[in-house]
């Protein structure tokens, strides 16, 4: 009897040795990816441009978007392409900015019976839009997008308003990355690129995202931060008093000089290079910044934007780079992407594999 259980435990004890080893091998093997990992970390204020990084690399180096993506980016297409629209109406009807006539009744029943986030785009509703957004109204009040808080790609859609309307509308790559969706919380891709492995972190850049971003400093090799160059004219939507380049210009500064943050290497994307290209015809950077003294031009007006974060950033970080970018375009983040792997992979792969 005695025997028998001595046998029943010794069998016991050596399944668990043997379940103790596995455990233990995965993880080292754990241990020596996460080791082979370079990992990035995005930061930058709310609407800048990282998720819409993080969407890139998913179109580069991933399969692109899921069914389940695929989906929630279609009903917040819809969500916007009708919320944008009421905004611009409120727009008008508060700066007395008067629609056609044959306009009015179709903004009037807009405004009182369009429930943005329960109803369906139904043809009718898409025919209101495309009817107003055709209304020199609110083009007007879309030019004056800098005095309310409208996402910059309002008008991509506004145009694609009859494709998004059809029942068997399935957002296109270029669709979602024009789909704004802030976000909330933490998100973490792992991706290859020529047999090396990166993580990427985005993180939620509005106010009440941002005391989350320390719990993600201590695992950093390389660290992003993304500016939205377009914003110089624009209003924090947090805080309608502050400027929001300059907003982003405080968090860099701050950020970058946490002592976690203290030798790392700092790439700053000074993103959305089109919409400041455009912007600046109608609104000179002079009129944000007093002390820009150069031409109303992009090279002048981009290039003391540069300066600007560049000589900010806090002496203790190791080292940073700067690139120009257009987050919309696969090419142009393809492009740069590459150009920061192999600047790192010369940095990293000797010291990390
Ligand atoms: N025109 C243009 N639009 C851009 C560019 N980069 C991003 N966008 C758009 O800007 C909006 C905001 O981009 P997101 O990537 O969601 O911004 P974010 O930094 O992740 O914002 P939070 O999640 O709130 O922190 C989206 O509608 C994008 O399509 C760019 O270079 N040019
Ligand atoms: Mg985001």
């Amino acid at each position: 009897m005695g025997n028998k259980q001595t046998r029943k435990r010794k069998k016991t004890l050596k399944a668990q040795s043997k379940k103790n080893k596995q455990i233990n091998k995965t993880i080292k093997g754990d241990r020596k990816n996460e080791a082979n990992t370079i990992s990035i970390l995005i930061l930058g204020t709310g609407d800048s441009g990282k998720s819409t990084l993080i969407k890139q690399i998913q179109i580069l180096y991933k399969d692109g978007f899921s069914e389940f993506e695929q989906e929630k980016y279609q009903k917040a297409i819809c969500v916007n392409l009708k919320n944008n629209t009421k905004k611009l109406l409120q727009f008008c009807n508060m700066n007395g900015i008067d629609l056609l006539k044959k306009n009015r009744r179709i903004a009037e029943e807009y405004l009182s019976n369009v429930d943005v986030l329960n109803d369906s785009l139904t043809t009718e509703i898409v025919q209101s839009i495309q009817s107003l957004w055709k209304d020199p109204a609110l083009k007007s009040a879309y030019s004056r997008r800098n005095e309310f808080t409208l996402p910059d790609s309002a008008n991509y859609f506004f145009d694609r308003a009859g494709e998004i309307g059809k029942p068997d509308y399935e957002p296109s790559n270029m669709d979602i990355l024009n789909c704004r969706i802030p976000t909330v919380g933490v998100r973490e891709l792992n991706f290859s690129v020529r047999n090396e492995k990166w993580r990427i972190v985005d993180v939620g850049g509005q106010r009440s995202e941002r005391r989350k971003w320390i719990h993600h400093f201590q695992d950093v090799d390389l660290l992003f931060f993304v500016v939205a160059m377009s914003e110089y004219n624009q209003k924090l939507f947090e805080d309608e008093r502050i400027n929001r380049l300059q907003e982003s210009l405080t968090v860099f500064t701050k950020t970058l000089n946490d002592e976690y943050l203290q030798k790392k290497d700092c790439v700053l994307l000074l993103n959305k290079v089109d919409l400041f290209k455009e912007k600046l015809e109608n609104f000179p950077l002079s009129n944000y910044f007093n002390e820009f003294k150069g031409e109303n031009n992009f090279e002048e007006s981009s290039e003391f934007l540069k300066n600007l974060f560049i000589n900010s950033a806090p002496k203790n970080i190791n080292s940073i780079v700067s690139h120009f970018t257009c987050g919309t375009d696969t090419n142009n983040i393809k492009e740069i992407l590459s150009f920061i792997q192999n600047k790192t992979n010369e940095k990293y792969v000797s010291e990390v594999f």
